[in-house]
């Protein structure tokens, strides 16, 4: 296991603690933003598969933009708490808010048109294309509008803007100088930046990060947390990242949600998750 990357085991609680003394024990979930509506909400989300309960009432609420960190032992319920928000999947109880609007029965390509975006645990770019082409497919319409008129005149309707913010892109990520090579000679880290930049090509409220850490040599993951927050920096919203790297996500995130068995159970700064002694229990499992 690489180091501070959590997994149950009698190891973890050490990993877990390692560096940082707790500040803010205690600390909740911060008040409702100025205009009054939380940015993301889920509440009470329950979900079975067959005799499994994957979520058991989980809910939180996020008012501010920010980097936001979702951990939690295997099989906690990160996934599913994800995949209900994404839309890839609907609960059996409870709801989902974006900006104060209900979206619980919404399918993903309605959330995607709120300004919500997702990245995968398999990273998925497209190997032949240049970067640059893979940032431009990614910002474009996907209306059925838009697909009859790439159909019938074979002119790509990109919007205003999506070349120059494919160039930024390419530049907070440090890989401007390969814009015009093929993907395929990325390494697996620097395809996983891309396929981030290509969620980002659209400017996304809400970003959802599926373990953006795993499997990325360690030399690069300093490269892929100053991408992300100077991403964050320049475009703001919502960055919510499920990860099993610790030493990675609490470097990164300002915020972070610890699942335990389908339900929250620490929601804080940092410092105050680590030294939460209920959630050193969970990861010793
Ligand atoms: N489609 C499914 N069918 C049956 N059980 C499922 C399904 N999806 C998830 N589960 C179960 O629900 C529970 C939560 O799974 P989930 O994948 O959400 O956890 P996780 O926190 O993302 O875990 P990991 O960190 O290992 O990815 C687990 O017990 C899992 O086996």
């Amino acid at each position: 296991m690489a180091a501070g990357v959590l997994r149950r085991g009698a190891g973890d609680a050490d990993a877990f603690r390692a560096g940082r003394p707790g500040r803010h024990p205690g600390a909740r979930v911060p008040a409702q933003g100025s205009r009054g509506l939380m940015l993301l909400e889920a509440r009470d989300l329950t979900k079975n598969f067959g005799g499994v309960r994957a979520l058991d009432g989980a809910g939180f609420a996020i008012a501010e933009a920010g980097i936001v960190g979702l951990i939690g032992p295997n099989g906690a319920g990160k996934t599913t708490l994800f995949d209900m928000i994404a839309g890839r999947q609907f609960p059996d109880a409870g709801r989902v808010t974006l900006d104060g609007r209900d979206v619980t029965g919404l399918p993903p390509e309605r959330r995607a048109a709120l300004g919500l975006a997702r990245t995968f645990q398999e990273c998925r770019v497209f190997p032949e294309w240049t970067l640059r082409e893979n940032l431009l497919f990614a910002a474009r319409p996907r209306s059925f509008a838009s697909a009859l008129l790439r159909a019938f005149t074979r002119q790509e309707a990109l919007p205003g803007g999506a070349a120059a913010r494919a160039e930024e892109l390419l530049r907070l990520a440090t890989l401007d100088a390969y814009a015009d090579a093929p993907a395929s000679i990325l390494s697996f880290g620097q395809r996983r930046m891309l396929e981030i930049a290509s969620a980002l090509m659209t400017r996304p409220r809400w970003l959802l990060l599926d373990e953006p850490a795993a499997g990325i040599n360690p030399g690069l993951l300093d490269a892929l947390g100053r991408f992300l927050r100077r991403a964050h920096a320049d475009q703001g919203g919502l960055f919510l990242i499920v990860e099993h790297n610790m030493e990675f996500i609490m470097g990164l995130a300002g915020r972070i949600i610890v699942m335990h068995q389908g339900a929250v159970l620490a929601d804080g700064p940092p410092e105050a998750v680590q030294s939460d002694e209920a959630v050193i229990e969970a990861y010793l499992g």
